[in-house]
């Protein structure tokens, strides 16, 4: 990827996240030309400002929901990766208007500025939570998937090329799980474990850095790309922590939370049935059939009856020693162990 982004200019909406900071580092690193961070917080960017100390780096403080911040924030770069979301599960359930404001019709206002200032390429960040979406947060995902792939399918000649990717959980992203526990372990508290029984797959950083940049340079317009991922039960990771950790395994069993479901699927056997397999990754094109009457009616999919769906439950399954070698490779779980194995210097009298 390096030698095709030196020189290039790149937005990140969302760019102050766990998945902006990624990128941008690696963009950075890469030899780019400019990299915008689009985002709200305008503190959040100062704290990465004065971290990086980069001048190719340009903040935009705005909101993907006003097509005005999109625009400008758009004028002049050649590629466009969207993370800006709303993203957490319970949250979107109570709010899910607010939801549809920044999931669909903000990422609508990202796919038309990138249209409008002739971007080359836009990248759009789903989650497996759109496939059969029980919960605000996954339907909205879903259906910026469907305005990604009707800019596809309406605009033959459209001048940016836009694509999805979708992928699970990221270990120890920002409010996620992980993090969570390893407080309660350093607090001495039980973990709160919602179901031990629920899987989720797991991702690192480093690996949604990778599906994007897959995306980037193999997606067509419309293509959905998937990453393949190991799954683990809740209870297995909750038992691997605080075997790390060296605590005994106590829990509090809350019980599924709003608008959670006890496996999530990264592809829909609809999906897979039109599926490319890439070894890795996957790649799901755009039902491109138009909405002519007789061929909306007539010529069916007979290839997606046998088909099983891609999800937590049946993918490969790490056991307890498996999560543990997978947590141990996370920098940040190994900077929490670094810390706790530390030997305790004895106070000055
Ligand atoms: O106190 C807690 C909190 C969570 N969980 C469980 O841990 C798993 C992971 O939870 P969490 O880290 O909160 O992630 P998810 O709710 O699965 O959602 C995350 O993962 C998605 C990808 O599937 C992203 O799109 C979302 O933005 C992100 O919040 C789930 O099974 C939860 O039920 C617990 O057992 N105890």
């Amino acid at each position: 990827m390096t030698s095709s982004l030196s020189g290039r200019r790149f937005l990140i909406t969302g760019g102050t996240g766990s998945f902006g900071q990624t990128m941008v580092t690696r963009l950075l690193n890469a030899g780019a030309a400019e990299v915008r961070v689009l985002s709200r917080d305008e503190s959040k960017q100062d704290a990465m400002r004065h971290r990086l100390r980069d001048d190719r780096v340009r903040y935009y403080v705005g909101d993907v929901r006003d097509y005005d911040s999109t625009v400008k924030a758009s004028r002049g770069v050649e590629y466009v990766f969207h993370a800006a979301a709303l993203k957490q599960v319970p949250s979107c359930e109570f709010f899910p208007l607010e939801a549809v404001r920044t999931n669909v019709l903000g990422s609508a206002n990202v796919v038309d500025a990138c249209e409008r200032n002739g971007v080359e390429a836009l990248v759009l960040l789903s989650t497996d939570k759109a496939v059969y979406p029980v919960n605000a947060m996954g339907m909205t995902k879903a259906l910026m998937e469907k305005v990604a792939q009707a800019h596809a399918r309406n605009n033959p000649g459209a001048r940016t090329r836009v694509c999805c990717v979708r992928y699970g959980n990221v270990m120890y992203s920002r409010g996620s799980v992980i993090p969570l526990f390893i407080d309660q372990i350093r607090n001495g508290v039980p973990l709160t474990v919602t179901e031990p029984a629920m899987t989720r797959f797991l991702m690192s950083l480093e690996q949604s850095v990778e599906l994007v940049e897959h995306a980037f340079h193999h997606g067509q317009p419309g293509d959905v790309f998937i990453r393949k991922a190991d799954a683990c039960t809740i209870g297995d990771l909750a038992t691997a922590l605080c075997n790390l950790f060296g605590v005994p395994a106590k829990f509090d069993v809350l019980g599924i939370r709003h608008g959670e479901k006890l496996y999530e699927t990264l592809a829909s056997r609809e999906d897979l049935a039109r599926a490319e397999d890439f070894g890795e990754f996957l790649r799901v094109p755009v039902d491109s059939r138009d909405l002519n009457y007789a061929l909306y009616f007539e010529e069916g999919d007979t290839n997606r009856d046998h088909r099983v769906d891609y999800h937590s439950h049946n993918a490969r399954r790490l056991d307890v020693a498996e999560v543990m070698a997978l947590l141990r490779t996370l920098p940040e779980v190994g900077a929490h162990l670094d810390e706790i194995a530390l030997p305790t210097v004895a106070a000055h009298p």
